[in-house]
């Protein structure tokens, strides 16, 4: 199709950026067309090289150099991915790293709130809640897990740039924790790999998992490696889940059991009902569960990786109620609506935490929750997005949306988490 726009890719433009949008982009407009621009921050002028202009309605660039800049720019903490090298060196996975970290939660937070009006009609003050040592650390040294990649020809080791799959060879990794950097081979040409995963468990050594051009497995995936929250073990296969921050796991248990604790006050939670823990990993949000409820507490773990629920069966084996299934989430409800209405029955009372990946639980999970009416949903999300337009289906299934809390567990980049929850009217 023809180009009709009069921006072309290479083309350099001054703009004016007025504010943020999700994906860690800032919004400017270029004769009336939207333009999204990476590293730059709302109220700065900037010149920039447009990247992308096929659509009639907006355009990408990336910011060249800052002309007036904002009271919240920063050197970025990632030399390799700053603004003085060219975009396409540029280093991915850091793309809010010259924003002052207090600013860069006020545009989480209204990313968040923008897309709980904008697609579930809801209007919501967040706050995003720093994790613990973050800002005696500038949000450095939290990333306990990492991958880079290979460059084929040459074998150089890194992250991904931040608009393409190029390799940018790095000197270190300043938002992962200590033991991956102690271990990550970022001078050493690594001929035959694809990718390495980068491991630092919370109670247990450093480990590199290798994944070479011929393998379909990653060497040493299956090999548990120890996590503590709080003064609780988990076992949790090397290559399998585990919540990326290193304060994460811990802020998402307390967060979740407090969840419970409340509705438990207001007489909402039957620790007999058929609770669950959707997407369950290796067990840390039903173990939550048991925390606030008691040990008593019956509840399944539903989760598609077989060896995250062997974890999760090991990690609740003191919970008698608890019982880990491999299933798909959307098959797994399938069968349960499927079942006769004494069985359905049993879930009206019961609670169901949720935590799915980055896409969101999705309209059909969505809407089989809503016919599958529990009590009480705690819906655990990284995606700002997928959690409003999930918060729109439960809504229209009569469900009311009760508190909403942000955590800022992706310091330095856009993302972060988010824990609603919703009571059935
Ligand atoms: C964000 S993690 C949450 C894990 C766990 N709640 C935790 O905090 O450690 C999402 C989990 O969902 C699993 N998963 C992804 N898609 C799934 C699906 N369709 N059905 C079941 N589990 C799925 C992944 O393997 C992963 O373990």
């Amino acid at each position: 199709m023809a180009n009709t726009s009069p921006l072309q890719p290479g083309d350099e433009i001054e703009l004016e950026i007025t504010n943020i949008a999700h994906g860690g982009v800032s919004v400017a407009r270029h004769d009336g067309r939207v333009v999204f621009v990476a590293d730059a921050i709302p109220g700065e002028r900037v010149r920039a090289r447009v990247t992308e202009a096929r659509k009639k309605s907006f355009a990408r660039a990336v910011t060249l150099e800052v002309l007036e800049a904002s009271p919240d720019r920063r050197p970025h903490v990632w030399p390799e991915a700053a603004l003085e090298r060219d975009p396409e060196e540029r280093a991915g996975g850091a793309e809010f790293g010259h924003i002052a970290l207090e600013r860069q939660r006020a545009l989480k937070a209204q990313v968040l709130a923008e897309s709980l009006q904008r697609f579930a009609g809801v209007e919501r003050d967040v706050t995003v809640e720093a994790a613990p040592g973050d800002d005696e650390a500038n949000g450095l040294g939290w990333r306990s897990r990492v991958r880079l990649h290979v460059d084929p020809e040459t074998g150089a080791v890194g992250p991904y740039a931040a608009r393409s799959r190029t390799i940018v060879p790095v000197e270190s990794l300043p938002l992962a924790v200590e033991g991956v950097n102690m271990i990550a081979p970022l001078d050493e040409p690594m001929h035959h790999l694809v990718s390495i995963d980068l491991i630092a468990p919370s109670a247990d050594d450093p480990r590199m998992l290798i994944t070479a051009e011929e393998d379909v497995a990653r060497a040493g995936e299956n090999d548990a490696v120890r996590e503590l929250v709080g003064d609780r073990e988990f076992l949790v296969r090397a290559g399998g889940f585990w919540q990326v921050h290193r304060e994460a796991p811990e802020v998402l248990f307390t967060a979740v059991r407090d969840a419970v604790i409340a509705l438990d006050e207001a007489g909402r939670v039957d620790a007999g009902a058929a609770n669950l823990d959707l997407f369950g990993g290796a067990g840390l949000l039903a173990a939550a569960m048991a925390e606030a409820v008691g040990p008593a507490l019956k509840v399944t773990t539903v989760e598609a990786d077989p060896g995250a629920t062997d974890d999760a069966a090991e990690n609740l084996s003191e919970l008698v109620g608890a019982l880990a299934v491999t299933a798909r989430v959307d098959r797994y409800l399938a069968d349960l609506l499927a079942a006769p209405a004494a069985v359905r029955d049993r879930f009206r009372r019961s609670t169901v935490v949720l935590d799915p990946p980055r896409s969101g639980a999705g309209g059909a999970v969505s809407q089989q929750l809503g016919e599958l009416a529990p009590a009480n949903i705690i819906y655990v999300a990284c995606d700002p997005v997928a959690l409003a337009r999930d918060t729109a289906t439960l809504l229209g299934l009569g469900y009311e949306l009760g508190p909403v809390r942000a955590f800022d567990l992706f310091p330095h980049t856009h993302h972060l988490e988010a824990l609603a929850v919703f009571t059935r009217v």
